[in-house]
Order: C-alpha cells, then structure tokens, then sequence
C-alpha cells in the first residue's frame, strides 16, 4: 500500500467544505479549519478546489484528498467530473484524488471506466478515492483499481435519496467492507457524531472523514436550535 494511505490507517480525516453561497466560503477559513482539525486530532484533510487546496497545503503538513466540484448543466456527476478537474487539481499538491465513481455516465459523455484508464495514462500514479452509492459501485470501483473506496454518495443519488450510513445497523458499509478486496474502504458521509465515528472504525474500515458535523457551522447550529424547538 502507498505509504500515504497507510498514514491515513485507523484515523480521522476532516473535510474542509464550504461551497459558493454557504456562510464560509473562503479559501482563508478553510486553511484556518484545516489548522482547527489538526490541532484537534486530525490526521487528513478532505477538500474542495484547487485555491482551498492550495492554502489548506500552507497551513497544515497532513495528506489532503482533493475533489472539484464542478456542475455541468444539470448533470447530476460533480464531484472531479472530468479530466479537466483532475488535470487542476494535479497541480496542488494533494496526495490523493476523489472522483465520483458511481454507474452513472459522466458529463462528456464518458463511462467509469474509460475515465479511469484515462487518468491512469496521464498520471499512472495517482492514488484515487472512489466515491461511490452503493454496494456495487464499491466492487466495481475495487476491481476497475482505484486505491480507496468510499460510500460518500450513498444517500445522493436518485436511488439512495436520504439514506444514511447508519441505517439499518450499518448494513452498507458492513457489506462494502466485507466485499471490496484490494481497495482500503473508508468510511464518509453522514458520519454526525463521534459515537457513529467509533461504530465505523469497530466494523473495520480504513479510516473514517467526518465534514458537516465538524466545518459546517449553520448545520452544527441547527441541530442545537431544532432539539430546543422539540
Ligand atoms: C454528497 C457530497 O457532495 N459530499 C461532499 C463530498 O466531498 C461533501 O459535501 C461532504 O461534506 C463530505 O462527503 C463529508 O460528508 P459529511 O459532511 O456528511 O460528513
């Protein structure tokens, strides 16, 4: 395994997200939210964009995986789309890169695979996440070769629409873990508390990215102000 990876073994990797339009959308804030995570255990970061990126990499020493999200249209794949995304976001310095992985056709018109065998002809050692909404998305994706696999879609695609990662005792990503052979399985998405942190390291998974509940404030805050309202 890539010694980046390993790095990432058994820990807490934070994703620092904050989109046009959301209150702290700032390549500043989030290098400073980059900083907060180390200082409180963080031993990875998770990031969008190439000028977070490049200023979380000022602040911090820890291995970053890059994503870009770009929307085309109304197409719903976004998440390092094209080999445009990929070609940007090799220039930052992050050690890993995401894509979305799911079955879906992407924006140019590519498939999965054919996106995978184009990155790896232009930067055959990349080390690339799967962001994947199902169980067999993960298999495919492990099989195709990306490095990590990562449920990250699961609960956003037409199919899984509001699943969560805990549902039904952790069956998904119980089974991801169970059938991804090659590929390192972390556990991301919807992962709000430390408890549902401590449950997914206990089935097993590589290392754990929490986002919302950690660098999304307004959503931190509306779960204080909704429980006063029950
Ligand atoms: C679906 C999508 O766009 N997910 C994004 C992927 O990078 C981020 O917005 C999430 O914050 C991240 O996956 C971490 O998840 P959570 O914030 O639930 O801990």
């Amino acid at each position: 395994m890539q010694p980046v990876v390993d790095q990432l073994y058994k820990g807490l990797i934070v994703s620092c997200q904050a989109l046009e339009g959301e209150p702290l959308h700032s390549s500043y804030i989030m290098g400073r939210m980059a900083l907060a995570a180390k200082e409180g255990g963080a031993i990875g970061i998770r990031a969008n964009s190439v000028s977070d990126i490049v200023e979380i990499k000022k602040q911090v020493d820890l291995p970053v995986i890059g994503i870009f999200k770009q929307v085309y249209g109304d197409h719903p794949v976004f998440i390092t789309p094209t080999i445009k995304e990929i070609d940007a976001l090799m220039t930052t310095g992050a050690e890993i890169i995401a894509t979305d992985a799911t079955e879906r056709i992407r924006p140019d018109g590519s498939t999965l695979e054919s996106f995978y065998k184009e990155i790896k002809s232009k930067y055959p050692h990349v080390i690339l996440m799967a962001d994947v909404s199902s169980v067999e998305e993960a298999i495919y994706a492990d099989n195709l070769g990306f490095d990590i696999v990562a449920p990250t879609l699961y609960g956003y695609t037409e199919e899984t629409s509001g699943l969560k990662i805990d549902d039904n005792d952790y069956a998904v990503i119980k089974q991801i873990v169970h059938e991804v052979k090659k590929a390192k399985v972390i556990a991301e998405g919807n992962v709000s508390t430390p408890e549902i942190a401590r449950s997914v390291l206990n089935i097993n998974v590589h290392a754990v990215v929490v986002g919302g509940a950690i660098t999304r404030p307004q959503i931190i805050t509306k779960r204080f102000a909704d429980a006063l309202q029950k």
